[in-house]
């Protein structure tokens, strides 16, 4: 479950709202998207609820966990994709995925269980041996995506996770989000991928500007929209007409 509560934040004094009262609630068993436009607030709302950067305002919680006053219990139920896989390091995929097992105390037995299983649903064994740094940005990306997951965490959160992965990888991404969605997890991903929004979610949020200005199901959306609402208006129609 991932709750906010009023939240809101400001970068620069002075400068307008990046995030502006936000009031969201994710459910376990639930897939929700983030959509907005460029700008509208999203990654800084999951930099906010993975405890990177503080809210100015209002309280999150990641199952029942405050990530204000218990950061460190609320951030070992997270998995977390950001939006920029990391591109410098000098150590090798094991490396990296030995490093997130240790911190979030993955037993060994459990590791290897996992590590094994994940490496061949992502087409990773035969790199997971060389340098991250020679990665292209969809390896990168995928390692990403299997560090998140191997403390198997109740909440999973993505930043723009399609963005460089193959159709192959895409695929694996969105049946681990349904899979984990079935067994009682919370999935919440921001994207601009509108058809996988449509398609994976159930439950669409939509930010502009800092402000949530949609959510619901598609249908609750399109009942929502008031303009004229045909059956089959897709989210891409509803998306227009709700932020521009
Ligand atoms: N570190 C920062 N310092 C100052 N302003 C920032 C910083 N990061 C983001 N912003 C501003 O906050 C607002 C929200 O940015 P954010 O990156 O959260 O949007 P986004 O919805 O993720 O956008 P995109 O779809 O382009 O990734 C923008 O106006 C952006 O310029």
């Amino acid at each position: 479950m991932i709750w906010f509560g009023n939240v809101s934040k400001r970068y620069e004094r002075g400068g307008r709202l990046a995030v502006d009262g936000l009031q969201l609630q994710v459910d376990p068993g639930e897939i929700v998207g983030f959509l907005g436009p460029n700008g509208a607030g999203k990654t800084t709302t999951i930099k906010m609820l993975t405890g990177i950067i503080p809210p100015d305002t209002g309280e999150i919680e990641v199952d029942h966990r405050s990530m204000i006053r218990s950061p460190l219990e609320a951030k070992r139920k997270i998995g977390y994709v950001p939006d920029q896989p990391e591109s410098v390091m000098r150590i090798t995929g094991r490396e990296y995925l030995h490093f997130f097992a240790d911190v979030y105390r993955v037993s060994p037995a459990e590791r290897e269980d996992r590590l094994v299983q994940y490496l061949e649903r992502y087409r990773m064994e035969d790199v997971i041996d060389e340098l991250i740094q020679g990665y292209s940005r969809g390896m990168k990306q995928k390692i990403a995506v299997i560090a998140s997951l191997l403390h198997d965490p109740a909440v999973w959160v993505l930043d723009e996770p399609m963005v460089g992965l193959d159709p192959h990888a895409a695929k694996v991404v969105k049946e681990e989000m349904k899979w984990r969605r079935d067994h009682g997890k919370t999935v919440f991903f921001s994207t601009h991928v509108l058809e996988v929004a449509e398609r994976l979610c159930d439950r669409i949020a939509i930010l502009q500007q800092g402000r949530l200005v949609a959510v619901g199901t598609m249908e609750e959306l399109r009942r929502g929209s008031g303009v004229g609402i045909a059956d089959e208006e897709t989210l891409e129609q509803l998306f227009l007409e709700l932020t521009e």
